[in-house]
């Protein structure tokens, strides 16, 4: 009995390989994660709040939101983490949701060596709501601070680990994902550095000192100070013969051909995990209501060394 308990303590929610195919930038997709007793609950609580208008259009179909307005039928819906955190609706069911991400918060962290700090600032939780005819245009969920203009660096932590969790079985608006084909590399961070591209198979970082640099080789070294104009880069690297994707600013540039696009369809329990820099993705177009609950897990940005609680409330150090 003694040994089952140990075991229990320390039973993984996913394993290692999948943590590995994380790491790698592919997309993960677990069927049943979560039990439809608590997807059901969520489902009916999302739609009482949405009742209740606690919901808000969140585009990105497009950009300019004010010049524009809100249109059900093209716009995302999302009720963000201040509304999650409300006493309105069903408490426990989110309550329970809330536990069971925070685990696999806990989880990432270790298995990915990333530095997800556990507080709640360092973390985003979403209800996702589409109507008939809504849809969202490829993008990536995080980009370099570099890159993020006169605010970059402005926050302490970064979209690290995107997550999805399907609550209904609607029509249509499967989940396209294109993650880069035959990456054997960690992407998406290094040593506090953010990838920006890819160099054939092998991600591309931008560094404070290190300039543009793949884990075996520099591309382009960075003036002191200076905000790299990462066009010129680009055409800099391909005149010398050095390819360079940028991902940074437009999903569209990337070269299709080294990209392997597929669809999950969105079911009631389903998990979704995948890097929140270097894998774009879109929904396509909706034909009845579809209901998510997403979320991001963030990692910190300059503080290589900070030490977290693990699920089992033990203390330890986490080394980016
Ligand atoms: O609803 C989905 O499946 C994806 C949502 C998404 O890509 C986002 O919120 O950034
Ligand atoms: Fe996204």
């Amino acid at each position: 009995m003694l040994v089952f308990l140990v075991a229990a303590a320390h039973a993984k929610m996913l394993p290692s390989e999948v943590w590995h195919a994380v790491a790698c930038g592919q997309v993960v997709v677990r069927e049943a994660f979560v039990p439809s007793s608590l997807t059901d609950a969520l489902r009916r609580d999302a739609e009482v709040l949405h009742e209740a208008h606690a919901f808000r259009a969140d585009g990105l179909y497009r950009t300019d939101q004010s010049a524009q307005g809100f249109d059900a039928a093209r716009d995302r819906q999302t009720m963000r983490d201040v509304d999650w955190r409300s006493d309105r609706g069903d408490v426990d069911a989110r309550r329970r949701f809330s536990g069971l991400i925070q685990s696999l918060r806990a989880e990432a962290s270790r298995e990915l060596r990333r530095n997800f700090p556990l507080e709640n600032e360092a973390h985003e939780l979403t209800y996702n709501w589409y109507e008939a005819g809504a849809a969202l245009p490829r993008h990536l969920d995080e980009h370099h601070e570099d890159l993020k203009g006169r605010t970059g660096w402005a926050l302490p932590t970064r979209r690290s680990l995107t997550w999805l969790v399907y609550l209904n079985d609607p029509r249509g608006g499967e989940l396209r994902c294109y993650p880069r084909r035959d990456v054997r590399d960690d992407v998406g961070a290094r040593d506090g550095d953010l990838q920006v591209g890819w160099h054939e198979d092998a991600p591309v970082f931008l560094g404070a000192s290190k300039g543009l640099y793949t884990p075996s080789a520099t591309l382009l070294q960075r003036a002191p100070g200076s905000v790299p104009e990462l066009d010129d880069a680009k055409r800099h690297l391909r005149s010398l013969g050095l390819g360079f994707d940028l991902i940074a600013r437009d999903p569209d540039a990337i070269e299709r051909r080294r990209e392997d696009a597929f669809d999950v369809a969105p079911r009631p329990g389903t998990l979704v995990l995948f890097d929140s820099v270097v894998v774009p993705h879109e929904v396509l177009r909706v034909e009845s209501r579809r209901q998510a609950v997403t979320g991001w897990f963030h990692e910190r940005l300059d503080d290589p060394l900070v030490p977290l609680l693990d699920d089992d409330g033990v203390e330890h150090v986490v080394q980016t």
